[in-house]
């Protein structure tokens, strides 16, 4: 049987540790394996959930069995290649956290460990301090975002910085189109040795599309990266999933009125640490200082959401660059405002645990709908629900019942 990847771990990620040096030291109760790796193990066919005392003897048989030779050399080959910054072994890093199948998901899970494992070494090294900066973009379709990208990605790489550049594309998920991925975009940017542009994957779910992306981030920063710009439509909750992903959130508004701006939602506006009016060129000059100065206006009545940075509007164009090193300067001073006072290194150990809790929701509901019982009895209750015989209530009691049935 193969190992779960955590049982992998110990073997490529932390080769010097044994299973008994794991449970004592990293777990308040030695002996004691946490929830998660409980429950876990239980769901392996063949392996009732572990009694305290013979968790060691348990866990042992299941950490015995190591990588095969070709997976050793497979993720040994990634991760040299990634940390010494060659960018095929970052893409096919990103290919290998982007696949359905199973077996390579679990491999996919032990290079991130490494990485991680990496990256915390070079954090230490930097005073503790994060190495790369993670800022993600977000503005309704056709706002300019991939223009805007394409500036500031250019300025910054002409000024030594490794630029990756991740799309969020939340229409993937639910019609297998892309609006970010189709066009051409960002041409001279593409071209550039110290940049890398990765459109999210085309299929999946928003919370599939959110983990790779997480898990992108971690691998860009391991191959080197230190700016890392997460861009997203302002469509469905994607702007939500990239804000709480990234060290700074960014919504780019363009120059226009009424209808163009509906499609930005309330809630993300609470969200943005800087807001950049768009297109402020030619005869959109006036109209991006009057959205500017009603935006200044609006923030003003919003709750403060850090000790450290008050929201900022700022206008830029991409078209004549006036105004692109000042959002870049805004958005150092944030950065170096949230380092400073440790808000930054709160909302990344945050961001970890909302992390977590987006794969648990994501597994828990896969399980559930792919549990022999509830598919079953999905179908029936169902249409029933949408003839008004069954409330949708009970319906998914009903549900939950089975799904928790031995
Ligand atoms: N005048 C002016 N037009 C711009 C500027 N930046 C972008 N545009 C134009 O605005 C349109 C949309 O620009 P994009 O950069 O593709 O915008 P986007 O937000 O990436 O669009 P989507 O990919 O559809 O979400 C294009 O026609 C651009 O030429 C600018 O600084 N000034």
């Amino acid at each position: 049987m193969r190992r779960p990847a955590f049982c992998l771990l110990r073997h490529f990620a932390f080769p010097s540790l044994s299973v008994h040096k794991v449970t004592r030291t990293c777990y308040p109760h030695p002996g004691v394996l946490p929830a998660p790796l409980l429950c876990y193990k239980s769901s392996i066919p063949g392996h009732s959930c572990p009694h305290r005392r013979t968790v060691s003897s348990t866990a042992d048989r299941h950490y015995t069995q190591e990588l095969s030779g070709p997976e050793q050399r497979l993720l040994n080959r990634l991760f040299d290649g990634l940390v010494s910054g060659q960018r095929a072994s970052l893409a096919e890093s990103i290919t290998l956290v982007e696949t359905q199948h199973s077996r390579k998901k679990e491999l996919a899970q032990v290079l991130l460990q490494r990485v991680l494992a990496y990256s915390r070494t070079q954090e230490s090294c930097n005073g503790g301090r994060p190495v790369a900066f993670r800022v993600g973009l977000s503005g309704p379709p056709g706002a300019g975002k991939s223009s805007f990208i394409e500036v500031v990605g250019k300025m910054l790489t002409g000024r030594g910085h490794k630029v990756a550049v991740l799309a969020v594309d939340p229409s993937s998920c639910t019609t297998g189109g892309s609006l970010l991925g189709d066009k051409t975009r960002m041409t001279e940017l593409s071209r550039d040795m110290n940049a890398f542009i990765r459109p999210s994957p085309t299929s999946g779910t928003l919370g599939g599309v959110t983990r790779t992306t997480n898990e992108a981030i971690v691998l860009c920063e391991g191959a080197g990266y230190d700016v890392i710009l997460v861009e997203t439509v302002g469509v469905g909750q994607s702007e939500f999933a990239v804000a709480d992903m990234v060290d700074m959130f960014v919504l780019l508004i363009p120059p226009a009125g009424g209808d163009e701006l509906q499609g930005i939602k309330r809630g993300i506006i609470e969200r943005a640490d800087l807001v950049v009016v768009t297109k402020s060129d030619g005869d959109l000059v006036v109209p991006a200082r009057r959205i500017q100065t009603d935006y200044t206006s609006a923030l003003k009545l919003l709750r403060r959401r850090t000790k450290s940075w008050n929201t900022k509007v700022v206008h830029a164009s991409s078209y004549t660059s006036e105004g692109i090193p000042e959002v870049w300067a805004k958005m150092e001073s944030y950065r170096h405002a949230m380092l400073s006072s440790g808000e930054l290194q709160d909302r990344r150990r945050a961001q970890q645990k909302v992390w977590m809790w987006t794969l648990i929701q994501e597994n828990v509901l896969c399980h559930f709908q792919n549990h022999p019982k509830v598919k079953e009895a999905l179908p029936d209750l169902e249409e029933k629900v949408t003839r008004g015989v069954v409330s949708p209530g009970l319906a998914a009691d009903l549900l939950l019942k089975a799904f928790s049935a031995q």
